[in-house]
């Protein structure tokens, strides 16, 4: 494989990219050519907040080929362009033959959420001292443990006492399903997954059945009733908007549990959750923390 490697700036990345797939390239991927410097501009905003920009202001675009006489080809055809004006080449190298799939697994290891409770890929032995463990490997849906938030509320459910999390448990944008069956392994046994995303409630039917765990995952509407825990992994702006609705579902006496939130936005959660729950912060990691609180009974 050849790797012609090019770079534009924000208004050619398009037509450049059409370009590249029109001469045959296998693949076109697009990074910030900024990334890592004083001039990378973040372009993510919040769900329902549109980005601060539409593209980088450079990109490096980088076009695979299977041969290097059309990596060659594509070059000598691009630079030939009105719409490359602006554009420059940066380089064509071959790109050295590599096990991808062992080089992506090697990438996700065990995670540990305590001492005895492990996230395990299929493909690793889980560790010795592991009494609990979920099997879980990356796939389309968010939460393979990697990430801090989702670690702080498997962290909380391993470490409460059996009445606390209880029976019957809902499990609020449950992405990949690993707080659900995190929950289940803990004593749950009627556990609620729900999700906007289709893809993350077959994901975590999936996994449920991969860890022999007991669920009913569906789209939001599947929440209904009580629960003595509910579970919610989004982030600040839709648990503000979510607030009444998850307050709604927990019985009283029952704990919610917010993660998705960072450090500054604790306030404001506290402020929106305030009419229903006192939320207060249980756990801190990388900037993140973990809010949970108590319906009076
Ligand atoms: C950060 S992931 C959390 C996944 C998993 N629960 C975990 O802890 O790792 C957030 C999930 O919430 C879902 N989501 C976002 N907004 C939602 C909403 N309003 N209602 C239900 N699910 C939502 C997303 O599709 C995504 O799968």
């Amino acid at each position: 494989m050849f790797e012609l490697r090019l770079l534009a700036p924000e208004d050619r990345v398009e037509v450049v990219g059409d370009a590249l797939d029109a001469l045959d390239a296998l693949s076109v991927s697009v990074e910030d050519a900024d990334a890592h410097t004083e001039a990378e501009q973040a372009l993510f905003g919040e769900p329902g907040m549109p980005p601060p920009r539409e593209g980088w202001q450079r990109s490096r675009v980088v076009a695979l080929f299977d041969t290097r006489a059309k990596a060659d080809e594509a070059a000598a055809l691009l630079q030939a362009q009105d719409f490359f004006e602006g554009c420059s080449l940066a380089g064509i190298a071959e790109v050295p033959e590599q096990d991808w799939v062992r080089l992506t697994q090697s990438q996700f290891a065990p995670v540990e959420i305590t001492e005895s409770f492990w996230i395990v890929p299929t493909w690793h032995e889980p560790p010795a001292q592991a009494v609990q463990v979920i099997r879980l490997d990356p796939g389309l849906a968010f939460g393979t443990g990697t990430h801090p938030t989702t670690r702080m509320c498997l962290r909380w459910i391993a470490t409460q006492p059996a009445d606390v999390l209880g029976s019957r448990v809902l499990d609020y944008g449950c992405g990949s399903g690993i707080l659900a069956i995190g929950a289940a392994k803990f004593g749950a046994t009627e556990i609620d997954a729900v999700d906007i995303d289709e893809a993350a409630v077959e994901s975590t039917r999936l996994n449920a059945d991969a860890n022999a765990v007991e669920l009913s995952p569906g789209l939001p509407e599947r929440a209904q009733g009580e629960y003595d825990t509910v579970l919610a992994n989004i982030l600040a702006t839709p648990l503000k908007v979510l607030a009444p609705l998850l307050c709604a579902h927990v019985r009283p006496g029952g704990h919610l549990v917010l993660a998705g939130i960072l450090s500054r936005q604790a306030d404001e959660l506290k402020e929106a959750y305030a009419p229903w729950i006192a939320l207060e912060v249980a756990d801190t990691e990388d900037g993140w923390i973990l809010m949970t609180g108590r319906r009076a009974a």
